[in-house]
């Protein structure tokens, strides 16, 4: 993105590396962008410098910024990325305590577990800027205390009902991101399951085709109430489902078609993500 970056609301988008996707039952505004980059290296790169731009903008304009993190190896490569901007006195330009850090979802295992996207979040970035702790917002562990997934989803719909600024199910969410599978689930909402048609902002997903099967979920109520979805995918083992996703899916077969921001929906993707999506 050394020409345009997905947190730059002032350019008009050029190409090559921005392109407007085709077909699919998109009403007027919701337009995806499409950002491609060579190698999932400079995809961590331009999205971390895009992230570190768009949560300074939003601190410019109303204090506090917000931001919902996901796991997953681009994701983790991103908030490593951030975290080396965050050393650089002429990149740190954004303030860390006023931060909201929240999560697309998280699995049901104990606190210190591997496969926690928080211990990933931590190990990635938190650990290496100064935050203030009553605005990070992990979902619970299965040793937090709560008797079910259902239970620990409950009390995180609450924290951020507690936060949204206008009675509102959830804040103003300045940036979600999103990894994606290779059959299309986004956060824990896996295609043809209970999630997809889930209304509550956060749910509990069990039976999940990949382990762990159990996890914690924003639902679509909550993912679309953000002002910009960022969908981070790399690898050519996610091309196809790019293609659908930008081709018209439906979401129950494909969620990552449902991930749409209220002002932005941005498809940020490596050429091997990217290799199945149509030219011209
Ligand atoms: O267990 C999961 O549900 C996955 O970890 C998922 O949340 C991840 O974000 C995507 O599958 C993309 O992951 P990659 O970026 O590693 O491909």
């Amino acid at each position: 993105m050394s020409q345009e970056s997905p947190g730059d609301q002032q350019k008009d988008p050029p190409a090559p590396h921005h392109s407007q996707a085709r077909g699919g039952p998109l009403r007027e505004g919701q337009t995806p962008d499409v950002v491609i980059e060579p190698d999932a290296d400079t995809l961590a790169r331009s999205v971390a410098s895009a992230l570190v731009a768009r949560l300074a903008a939003a601190q410019a304009v109303h204090g506090t910024a917000s931001v919902v993190l996901t796991g997953g190896g681009i994701g983790t490569a991103v908030l490593q990325r951030v975290a080396a901007l965050a050393a650089e006195p002429e990149h740190a330009v954004v303030d860390w305590t006023a931060v909201h850090v929240w999560w697309g979802d998280e699995r049901w295992v104990p606190v210190d577990h591997p496969d926690r996207n928080e211990l990933g979040a931590q190990q990635a970035l938190l650990d290496h800027v100064t935050i203030d702790p009553e605005k990070v917002h992990p979902m619970p562990s299965s040793d937090a205390g709560y008797d079910s997934p259902e239970e620990a989803a409950a009390w995180y719909a609450e924290q951020l009902a507690a936060v949204a600024d206008d009675g509102g199910a959830v804040p103003r969410i300045d940036v979600l991101m999103l990894g994606m599978g290779p059959e299309g689930h986004v956060a824990s909402i896996f295609p043809d399951s209970p999630a997809v048609t889930d209304e509550r902002p956060v749910v509990a997903v069990r039976d999940c085709p990949k382990p762990p099967p159990t996890r914690v979920s924003l639902g679509f109520s909550a993912i679309t109430a953000a002002e910009e979805v960022w969908l981070l995918v790399s690898g050519e083992g996610k091309a196809e489902a790019v293609a659908r996703a930008l081709g018209g899916a439906e979401p129950v077969d494909l969620p990552a078609a449902g991930a749409r921001g209220r002002r932005a929906t941005r498809w940020l993707l490596d050429a091997d993500a990217a290799g199945r999506l149509l030219r011209g």
